[in-house]
């Protein structure tokens, strides 16, 4: 098995959590609030310019053209679409597109985007790639998932989404996430069982965050959350 197929393989508990959620079960029950949609569209748009970053250092971390390309073109078309989803989705919330970008991050996103930047400064190629290909990876399962149901249909508020990770440009055979598992798995070649421990773990942290992200999002946790949570402290925990 490759190493690829390996975490792919440690990821289905993830990726089973990640689809009980309530978020996305809401998806399916169609009674997904137009405010938990809201605070998804914000943070995302958050976490997104997080995997602008990542991609800039795809690119930085290469050792060959032909690597240095595919992130180019991949950070490119990032760049031309992300904000597409997330007009379309906007729509069904009611609110103005031109308030929806540089909201405040969450504690939740602030966690997620750190875990997927924490590989800038110091990490390898293969440090970078995997944490934020897991977070592609868990989008195109759950769109596979929501698909599968046969329950999103077009007046539903997440369609768009649905339909956008289904995109064969991101999620087909030769799409970009298959060709990012296979860097992953050239690059695991080079190295050491220390390292692919490592790789491991940042692969699945972010599928776990996944599932927090989703989380936080049906809650509209916010800092004052933790505010309130931390000075009550009558040791009833976070959450
Ligand atoms: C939280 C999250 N994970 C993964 C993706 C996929 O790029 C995204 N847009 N947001």
């Amino acid at each position: 098995m490759s190493f690829s197929q390996s975490l792919i393989k440690d990821a289905q508990p993830y990726l089973e959590a990640n689809k009980r959620n309530s978020f996305i079960q809401d998806v399916i029950s169609n009674r997904l609030s137009p405010d938990v949609l809201n605070y998804y569209i914000q943070q995302d748009l958050r976490y997104a310019d997080a995997e602008t970053i990542v991609q800039t250092q795809l690119i930085t971390k290469s050792k060959t053209i032909e690597d240095q390309r595919l992130f180019a073109d991949q950070l490119s078309a990032h760049l031309r679409t992300v904000s597409d989803l997330f007009e379309a989705l906007t729509k069904n919330v009611k609110q103005d597109w031109s308030n929806q970008r540089n909201q405040t991050i969450q504690p939740v996103t602030f966690l997620y985007r750190e875990h997927i930047l924490s590989q800038v400064r110091e990490g390898s190629l293969l440090n970078v790639l995997a944490p934020f290909e897991a977070g592609i990876w868990m989008y195109i399962e759950l769109g596979k998932y929501l698909e599968a149901t046969g329950k999103i249909k077009s007046g539903n508020n997440f369609y768009t989404w649905v339909q956008d990770v289904q995109d064969p440009d991101l999620a087909g055979p030769g799409g970009i996430s298959n060709q990012f598992l296979a860097i992953i798995d050239r690059e695991a070649e080079k190295a050491d069982q220390a390292q692919l421990a490592y790789v491991r773990k940042q692969f699945l942290r972010s599928c776990l965050l996944e599932w927090y992200f989703w989380d936080a999002a049906s809650r509209q946790l916010t800092w004052e959350d933790f505010d309130k949570l931390a000075f009550k402290n009558d040791g009833s925990g976070l959450l």
